[in-house]
């Protein structure tokens, strides 16, 4: 109803405008993820830094096999990811892309590079699930994922060879940022360890980071056989292939990284039990990294990435993202006495020591 002197009808009608703007921009955000795989596909980030300097929009499409005539796609692309940050745009002269911190995360060849991450999750086989999910909470399925395709995620990955490969290189390419800060800031957690197994430990890239910084600690790197299976160990490292429901190898400490997360409460409990079962008794513990959701909003972004993560293992997989409580009642319903959490250690996600 119009107020006595319009404001009501403009402030009304400027909220209806700004919230259709809203559902505009989360129907299409999903346009921010497609470009910067799209960039990824391209190799851009990778032209942009062997340009050496900032590189025109001519220049950078001269430098990719595109159709020249769809330059200007090549132009409306990049608009987006500058305004995702992803590039900047430098203006001295003509205007020219340059990386950011972010894009040089996306370098093939950066030991750091999250450029098989993003190929991974963005495959139409990872990302086909999200279609399911009304579906899903409508039926007796096991997740979107099973809706979709009829296997679980493991499953399908123990028979989908491409699949496997990438989602293995994008485990492993998240180890080198996370072993050179596991073996500095965090340092403490594996001194004095003789032994470790780190269950689901893909291609044993964590393990291997950790296994160098500590040359007496004797490593095993537990996971299914088409993960491991004709992987060649090293000095204090080798790869054993095995169910971690069934038994884990005994050793001081069992390393768990983005493992629990991926299952329900109760396959956590039996992953815990069975992590119990193997440490050694009188000074053995559990390593855990994983994220901790938080009560109280502050990192409006992070938090929003953690619900995604969380969001991300109802589809795909049976897992979740869980608060300090929820962490703490798993472990205490599998036995163990105390815990220790290191918040934030690596910034979405925490380091967490569990002891019988
Ligand atoms: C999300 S990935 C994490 C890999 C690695 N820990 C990392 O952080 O890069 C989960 C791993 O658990 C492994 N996995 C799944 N089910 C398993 C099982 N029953 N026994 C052992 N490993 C399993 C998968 O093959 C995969 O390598
Ligand atoms: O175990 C994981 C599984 C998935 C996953 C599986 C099926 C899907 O359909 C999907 O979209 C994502 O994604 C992960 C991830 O993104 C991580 O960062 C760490 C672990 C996982």
């Amino acid at each position: 109803m119009a107020s006595a002197n319009g404001v009501g009808v403009e402030s009304s009608r400027k909220e209806l405008l700004d919230a259709q703007a809203h559902v505009y921009n989360h129907t299409f955000n999903f346009i921010n993820s497609m470009s910067l795989n799209c960039a990824i596909q391209l190799g851009i980030p990778d032209i942009i830094h062997k340009h050496g300097k900032p590189m025109t929009l001519s220049q950078l499409a001269d430098a990719l096999p595109i159709n020249k005539a769809k330059s200007h796609g090549l132009f409306r692309v990049m608009r987006i990811l500058v305004h995702s940050k992803f590039f900047n745009k430098d203006v001295d002269e003509e205007e020219a892309y340059c990386l950011t911190q972010a894009s040089r995360l996306l370098l093939r060849d950066d030991p750091i590079s999250l450029a098989p991450y993003v190929i991974s999750m963005i495959d139409p086989i990872m990302m086909d699930p999200f279609h399911n999910l009304s579906e899903w909470l409508q039926d007796e399925c096991l997740n979107p994922f099973f809706t979709k395709h009829g296997k679980t995620f493991w499953e399908l990955a123990g028979v989908d060879q491409n699949l496997n490969k990438k989602f293995n290189e994008a485990m492993a390419c998240d180890a080198g940022f996370v072993t050179s800060i596991l073996t500095t800031d965090c340092r403490q957690v594996f001194e004095g360890l003789e032994s470790m197994v780190d269950v689901g430990g893909g291609t044993g890239e964590t393990a291997k980071g950790i296994a160098d910084a500590f040359p007496g600690l004797k490593c095993i790197v537990l996971d299914l056989p088409h993960v491991v299976g004709g992987l060649e160990g090293c000095e204090n490292l080798r790869f054993f292939s095995g169910d971690m429901f069934e038994s884990i190898p005994n050793a001081d400490a069992i390393f768990l990284k983005w493992i629990l997360h991926d299952w329900s409460d109760e396959d956590c409990v039996k992953i815990l039990k069975k992590c119990k079962e193997a440490i050694t008794p009188n000074g053995g513990k559990v390593i855990i990294v994983e994220m901790i959701l938080e009560d109280q909003i502050e990192d409006e972004k992070a938090t929003q990435t953690q619900f995604f993560f969380d969001v991300l293992m109802m589809v795909g997989l049976t897992g979740k993202q869980r608060s300090e409580k929820e962490w703490s009642q798993l472990f205490s319903a599998a036995g163990f006495g105390h815990y220790k959490m290191t918040p934030a250690a690596l910034g979405l996600r925490s380091v967490i020591e569990v002891f019988p």
